[in-house]
């Protein structure tokens, strides 16, 4: 399917044209728009590359969302098939089926795309867990420039575990290792463990096809033109010196959610959100005392065993503090049990919380009843709190989240790290140290965060004038295409 473009702005001459591709999942999706939407404003022609699946779900649940881009001046959606049939399960384990379906069914379709002379692209922003198309673009001589959708400190260990794994750091050798220090890390040998490591590096083969996968992805990061990253330099600035070592031009344009509402401060539905969204919470929330609900989410994919669902509910209860959770409909592997609630969490969850199946997340974590956040550590849904100056209780389940919880407790000071624990007794604990117990100290910390990145999304700040950079090189890069 694709959609005609309608009239943009009058621009001088040709404005440039970028090509937009996403990995088809919501955290790559929602945060590839967000810059599509930056890129637009300034006046940059988009066409934004979605997977069928993706796009019918986006025009189906989110038609404000998608309404919103449609309108943007010069901007236009194109579709893509990902190769796989409709009711493929999107888990993490299916993570390696996806992209080689990708990488199969893809490229002549790209390559098609590119080089129609109707309308030329000048440049390409692909996921930065997409070499296929790094391959493509160097073929049809068209820049392309990687956006990788995860925390620095992440893909810096990604980088490094080809060093780890022949230094003999991997594979972890069961529990009793996990709390070993990693040394192949460069500036993170003090506080890096095994347990943080992301967490296909607890394969028992460093062969795994997964985790070569990502390690191989990632370094081909060094093979695009730049390499766009959703931090701030006062946020990651250590983690991002070592990068630049093998990947020079770095754009650091983060936290993004900020820098929309900088930019364009009339866009107030900056969330994207592609799932329909159940705004009734916001009323519940409404009738609660400033800073007492602990806000509970773990983001669109991380799912739970139903006995870790009763613990994390036994210990939000037991905490005797008001609580917000998002429990998807499909966050709760197995069914095992299913309507077996013990009574007794049933009658406290009526007294003092709250269950939904998706909210507007960036807007629970601005309300001012929310105190705390009890998250998956997601890359935005971490960002998302520390722009709302919210501590965050992490309970991480797979890919970069581990390092993010680590970096979140041990170097920001931001919240607890609760690692892959899940009892009722800690729940408990944790969300008594978060509102109460350690709160002045963790919002000391959170307001200061919040502060240094609301800065560098405004004018003067790094990621502003980062922002300004890539785009000034996406012209040169047009003007050249159209001088030659
Ligand atoms: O009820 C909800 C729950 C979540 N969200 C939004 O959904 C997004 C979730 O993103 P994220 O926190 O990054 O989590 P995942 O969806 O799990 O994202 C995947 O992609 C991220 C970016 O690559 C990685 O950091 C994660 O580990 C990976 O699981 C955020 O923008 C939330 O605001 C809502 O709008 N409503």
């Amino acid at each position: 399917m694709e959609q005609v473009p309608r009239p943009g702005p009058k621009y001088a001459c040709y404005p440039p044209h970028v090509l937009i591709w996403p990995l088809p999942a919501l955290g790559h999706v929602n945060s590839m728009l967000k810059l599509a939407e930056l890129l637009s404003h300034a006046g940059i022609k988009i066409t934004f590359l979605n997977s069928e699946h993706y796009h019918e779900r986006l025009v189906r649940h989110s038609s404000d969302v998608f309404s919103r881009y449609m309108n943007l001046p010069g901007f236009q959606f194109k579709t893509i098939t990902d190769g796989l049939p409709k009711d493929h399960p999107q888990t993490v384990d299916n993570f390696h089926e996806l992209l080689n379906s990708l990488a199969s069914v893809t490229p002549p379709l790209l390559k098609d795309m590119l080089t129609d002379a109707k309308s030329p692209v000048h440049c390409i922003i692909s996921d930065g867990l997409m070499s296929f198309a790094i391959d493509v673009a160097k073929q049809v001589g068209i820049p392309i420039i990687y956006f990788r959708t995860v925390s620095a400190c992440a893909f810096w260990a990604y980088f490094c575990i080809p060093e780890i794994i022949d230094a003999g750091e991997l594979p972890i050798k069961g529990n009793e290792d996990m709390d070993r220090l990693i040394k192949h890390v460069p500036g993170m040998e003090k506080f890096l463990r095994c347990r943080d490591l992301p967490s296909f590096c607890r394969a028992e083969d460093p062969m795994d096809m997964n985790l070569q996968l990502v390690v191989s992805e990632t370094r081909s990061s060094v093979r695009a033109d730049g390499l766009v990253l959703n931090t701030f330099e006062d946020l990651e600035g250590p983690v991002l010196s070592q990068i630049r070592a093998h990947c020079p031009k770095i754009y650091t344009i983060g936290p993004l959610n900020a820098h929309l509402k900088a930019r364009i401060p009339e866009n107030t539905h900056s969330s994207n959100s592609l799932w329909e969204v159940d705004r009734s919470c916001i009323a519940w929330l409404d009738n609660q005392p400033s800073k007492s609900v602990i806000f509970v989410s773990f983001g669109s994919v991380a799912v739970m065993q139903r006995d870790q669902l009763i613990e994390f509910w036994y210990g939000l209860v037991n905490s005797h503090k008001r609580f917000l959770w998002v429990i998807r409909p499909d966050l709760i592997s197995g069914k095992d049990g299913e309507n077996q609630i013990p009574k007794e969490l049933d009658k406290a969850t009526k007294e003092r919380g709250y269950i939904a199946g998706w909210v507007p997340q960036e807007e629970v974590l601005g309300h001012k009843a929310v105190g705390g956040f009890l998250t998956h550590c997601g890359w935005n849904s971490t960002l998302e709190s520390i722009v709302a100056r919210m501590p965050m209780i992490c309970w991480p389940s797979f890919a970069d989240q581990q390092i993010n919880s680590r970096f979140v407790d041990e170097v920001w000071k931001l919240g607890l790290d609760m690692k892959d624990l899940c009892d009722r007794k800690i729940v408990e604990k944790m969300v008594n140290e978060l509102l109460v117990e350690r709160r002045a100290a963790f919002m000391k910390s959170a307001d200061r965060m919040a502060n240094l990145a609301i800065k560098s999304v405004n004018e003067g700040g790094s990621s502003y004038c980062n922002l300004d950079h890539l785009i000034n090189d996406i012209r040169m890069m047009s003007s050249k295409s159209e001088n030659s």
